[in-house]
């Protein structure tokens, strides 16, 4: 297993003709971090992901395990051990799950190194399919699993190339409740090795599973701590109910007079 990394943002903006979607970001995510970013619709969570793998021009500093990263073109970000999903599963459905799984392990390898590595599971490979939890799926094609597995499937195409950042873009959007625990055990699992950013809006799994969040809102860190501290943070609750803590507690004092 590769070293954990932390993540460490500075003065991070991007802008689209004159809009501003990130604006001036400051951000530490430690190795071996659950950080959940959370914040309202266009609070520039993507955008900031979408910075940090390269998919977007931002000026600042984005390091990873201390190397700089801003500059380096979409591959050479991955290739430093940083992997993201995205809103919707992007597995190949015609594929096994262990197919999926293998070009996944594959990916940036030489033919020649794919095709020594065809005897068996790749250990790797063994390892992933137990950890997301679908070593008896493994020959199903992966158009076949429930949507939860399709996510699971794809966070396992993370862990096979030893990603050491992982970038989740809203993990169980969709997904029953079962399956939204058993997620969040398998990230609390995988966080154990490696750091983990989870974009979320889903606020009982935040409160759930959350090692620590940041609060995005209008391009800026609203708020940061832990779920008790962003919850108590009177400008986070403004920015989610659209009144404040003391308006709230006005309003019981009313309620209960
Ligand atoms: N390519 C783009 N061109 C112009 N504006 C963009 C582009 N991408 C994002 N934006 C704008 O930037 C702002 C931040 O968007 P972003 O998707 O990062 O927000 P978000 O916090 O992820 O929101 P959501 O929770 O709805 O996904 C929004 O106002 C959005 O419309």
């Amino acid at each position: 297993m590769s070293e954990f990394a932390g993540l460490e943002i500075r003065r991070l903006r991007v802008s689209f003709d004159g809009f501003t979607a990130v604006d001036g970001v400051d951000l530490d995510v430690e190795p071996g971090d659950l950080r959940f970013l959370i914040g309202p619709n266009g609070a520039g969570k993507t955008t900031l992901v979408d910075a940090v793998t390269g998919l977007v021009k931002a000026q600042g500093s984005v390091r990873f395990g201390g190397e700089e990263l801003l500059g380096r073109s979409v591959h050479r970000i991955a290739r430093s051990g940083i992997g993201r999903t995205f809103q919707t599963a992007t597995v190949f459905e015609e594929l096994t799950v262990l197919q999926n799984l293998d070009i996944a392990a594959g990916a940036g390898r030489g033919m020649w190194t794919m095709l020594r590595r065809r005897k068996g599971v790749p250990e790797p490979v063994a390892q992933a399919l137990e950890t997301i939890g679908l070593t008896a799926l493994a020959d199903s094609p992966a158009g076949t699993l429930a949507h939860g597995q399709k996510q699971w499937l794809e966070i396992g195409m993370l862990l096979v190339q030893d990603v050491r950042l992982l970038l989740l873009d809203e993990p169980v959007a969709g997904m029953s409740h079962d399956e939204r625990q058993a997620t969040g055990v398998l990230l609390q699992r995988i966080s154990e090795e490696r750091t983990v950013v989870v974009i979320e809006h889903d606020m009982d799994f935040m409160r759930s599973f959350a090692r620590s969040v940041s609060v995005l809102h209008a391009g800026k860190v609203l708020s940061e701590g832990t779920v008790a501290d962003v919850q108590a943070d009177p400008k986070v609750q403004e920015v989610y109910l659209g009144h404040t803590a003391a308006e709230d507690a006005t309003d019981v004092a009313v309620r209960e007079a």
